[in-house]
């Protein structure tokens, strides 16, 4: 057990500074201002020394959206019922959710992933990495075992390296999973040391009870389970979630392959900042999309120094926000490619 995680987690290389600093070069001969096209710039340094050059090219996109559901649930933690996961995951697969119109627009594929939900669809266009039916109630004991903690980090990794297989250039993490803001929250505070209080947000729009009630059960989720900070899978499969640990591994996978990969908001976030705990390296892989106004999610992205494209008022996750920076993506790659130099235009630099 644990042999694709360790190898995963020594396949991560830091970003090549050669590929980034010809990047750079390049940028500030383009007719502009140095600089001028700030985060646009920054991106194409990033996919270059992740890449391994300064030539780069448009590629091709996926969102993984991976589902599980959460026995927590059971705590009154959502303003929607458990079996809205895998109504949501039919809706994907059926092209009617925000997630596939905006992948659409961005010429994204949708992949969608059973890491674990419980009802059992029987549908070709689901990849089922189904580790178990649901996580357990992480009020009352542990999300899952650590075994199936890892199996689930450990498909998220083999995934991230069959996309990579295909030829998609870059990865966006997404996520289905009535409830899951209630693990997150209680995985960031365990990770990070923090209070309910400051991690702990509305998700789907719970009113003030649920609120209270959704504080109180990542309290006493920590309480009884006592997740140890320092070892990342012990978070996960104490207060975690499946659909969580497979995009955890997503993220570590897209760093030992080389591709970058775009976060969404606060679930995936989280998801990032795990992968990251057991990961240090694969921090430079990320690209973050948008703040999410669900609470928690600033903090989080803090947590690894991010700092988010957009600021749209979104608070859906499903890979949207994510989907929303692909064409930045393609943005930046172009600028690179297609602006004429100072020399090539005839224009006179300062
Ligand atoms: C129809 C619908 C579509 C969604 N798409 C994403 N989420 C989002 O809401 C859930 C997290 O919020 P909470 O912890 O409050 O349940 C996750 O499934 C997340 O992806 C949705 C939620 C609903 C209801
Ligand atoms: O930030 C998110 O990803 C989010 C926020 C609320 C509900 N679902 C997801």
């Amino acid at each position: 057990m644990m042999e694709k995680l360790q190898k995963a987690i020594e396949a991560v290389r830091p970003l090549d500074e050669r590929a980034m600093e010809e990047t750079r070069r390049r940028l500030d001969r383009l007719t502009k201002p140095p600089g001028s096209l700030g985060r646009l710039e920054e991106l194409a340094v990033q996919l270059a020394g992740i890449a391994g050059t300064s030539e780069l090219a448009v590629v091709r996109k996926a969102v993984v959206v991976m589902a599980g559901d959460h026995g927590v649930c059971e705590e009154g933690v959502s303003a929607f019922p458990q079996e809205v996961t895998g109504q949501m995951v039919l809706n994907f697969l059926n092209g009617g959710a925000a997630i596939n119109v905006l992948a659409g627009q961005a010429g994204a594929d949708v992949v969608c992933v059973d890491m674990g939900i419980k009802a059992q669809l029987k549908d070709e266009r689901l990849i089922s990495r189904n580790v178990r039916a649901g996580t357990a109630n992480i009020v009352r004991g542990p999300a899952m075992t650590r075994e199936e903690a890892v199996r689930a980090v450990e498909a998220g990794i083999g995934l991230a390296e069959e996309l990579a297989a295909q030829g998609v250039g870059v990865l966006a993490t997404g996520e289905m999973g009535i409830g899951n803001t209630t693990p997150s929250s209680a995985m960031l505070a365990a990770l990070c040391g923090l209070e309910p209080e400051d991690v702990v947000g509305r998700g789907t729009g719970v009113d003030e009870a649920g609120l209270v009630r959704k504080r109180e059960a990542v309290a006493s989720a920590i309480r009884t389970n006592r997740p140890d900070s320092e070892d990342p899978l012990d978070v996960i499969a104490k207060v975690g979630g499946l659909e969580i640990a497979g995009l955890a591994g997503l993220v570590i996978g897209a760093a030992a392959n080389r591709l970058p990969v775009v976060i969404d908001g606060f679930i995936s976030t989280v998801a990032a900042l795990v992968a990251c705990r057991l990961v240090p390296a694969a921090q430079a892989y990320l690209i973050p999309s948008h703040l999410s106004e669900e609470r928690g999610h600033r903090l989080a992205l803090g947590q690894l120094g991010l700092d988010p494209l957009l600021h749209l008022g979104m608070r859906l996750g499903e890979g949207t926000g994510a989907a929303l920076c692909f064409p930045l993506l393609d943005a930046a790659v172009q600028v690179l490619n297609k602006m004429a130099t100072f020399d090539s235009a005839g224009v006179s630099e300062s």
